[in-house]
């Protein structure tokens, strides 16, 4: 079922997010499954040797088996880290089998910073982002914070060669979106049925 007519943010951000937390376990798992099966349709992603992902919190859609392919396969893999003094952007920080990680304000675990890990966004092949809900023109909404937003403004002004790729459950694909001036279109979003192709980077 699709949301409709929901034009406060806040309470369609908030139904969208009690959608994927009801998932149940299984269909959890079924959905990271099905997720490494798609990215793996994507030659930009089997060329890809640096790509940020994130772990999965609130019923997002889990990359976990994706980041176990991108080990397996020799690539790099980095984690969002909020910036310690930049209030509301990101760091990309190099996650490896062995990396002590610490958690954040929203009990989200992240490696811990250290200046030789940290990979610069425009130097990220891929980068997979979280989102609570998606529309057909490939805007995105997060958590509300617009850390991803913040983080990704550079792009506009300076491209880079980073292909930006939003992870979505099926259920979080909504019409009524409201879109912001400081939205970042993402270039792809892939839900555990679908590959949208929205812009080439
Ligand atoms: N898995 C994952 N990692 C991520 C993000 C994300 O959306 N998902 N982020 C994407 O930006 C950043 C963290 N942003 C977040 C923003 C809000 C909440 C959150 O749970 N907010 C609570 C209020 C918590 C509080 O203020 O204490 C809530 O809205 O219920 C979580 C992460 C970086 N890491
Ligand atoms: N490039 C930016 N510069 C300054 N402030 C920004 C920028 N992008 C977003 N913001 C601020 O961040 C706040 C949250 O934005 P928004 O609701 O779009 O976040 P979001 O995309 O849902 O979150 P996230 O990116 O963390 O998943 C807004 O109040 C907005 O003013």
């Amino acid at each position: 079922m699709k949301l409709r007519n929901t034009h406060n943010p806040q309470a369609l951000r908030q139904a969208l997010r009690r959608k994927r937390q009801a998932l149940s376990p299984q269909q959890q798992q079924q959905a990271s499954a099905a997720l490494l099966e798609q990215c793996q349709r994507l030659a930009s992603f089997q060329q890809a040797s640096h790509v940020a992902l994130y772990l999965a919190n609130d019923g997002e859609l889990d990359p976990a088996q994706v980041i176990q392919h991108c080990w397996k396969a020799g690539k790099a893999v980095y984690l969002p880290v909020l910036h310690p003094f930049c209030a509301g952007n990101l760091l990309f920080m190099r996650y490896q089998a062995d990396s002590l990680m610490i958690a954040n304000r929203y009990g989200i675990a992240e490696p811990r910073l250290e200046c030789p890990g940290l990979c610069p966004v425009g130097q990220l092949d891929m980068l997979f982002t979280p989102l609570v809900g998606f529309n057909q023109q490939g805007n995105r909404m997060g958590m509300g914070g617009g850390y991803y937003d913040r983080t990704l403004a550079p792009l506009k002004r300076q491209p880079a060669n980073v292909e930006v790729v939003g992870l979505a459950h099926n259920c979080q694909q909504c019409d009524s979106l409201p879109v912001q001036p400081w939205d970042i279109p993402m270039h792809k979003i892939i839900t555990p049925d679908k590959i949208f192709h929205f812009q080439s980077q």
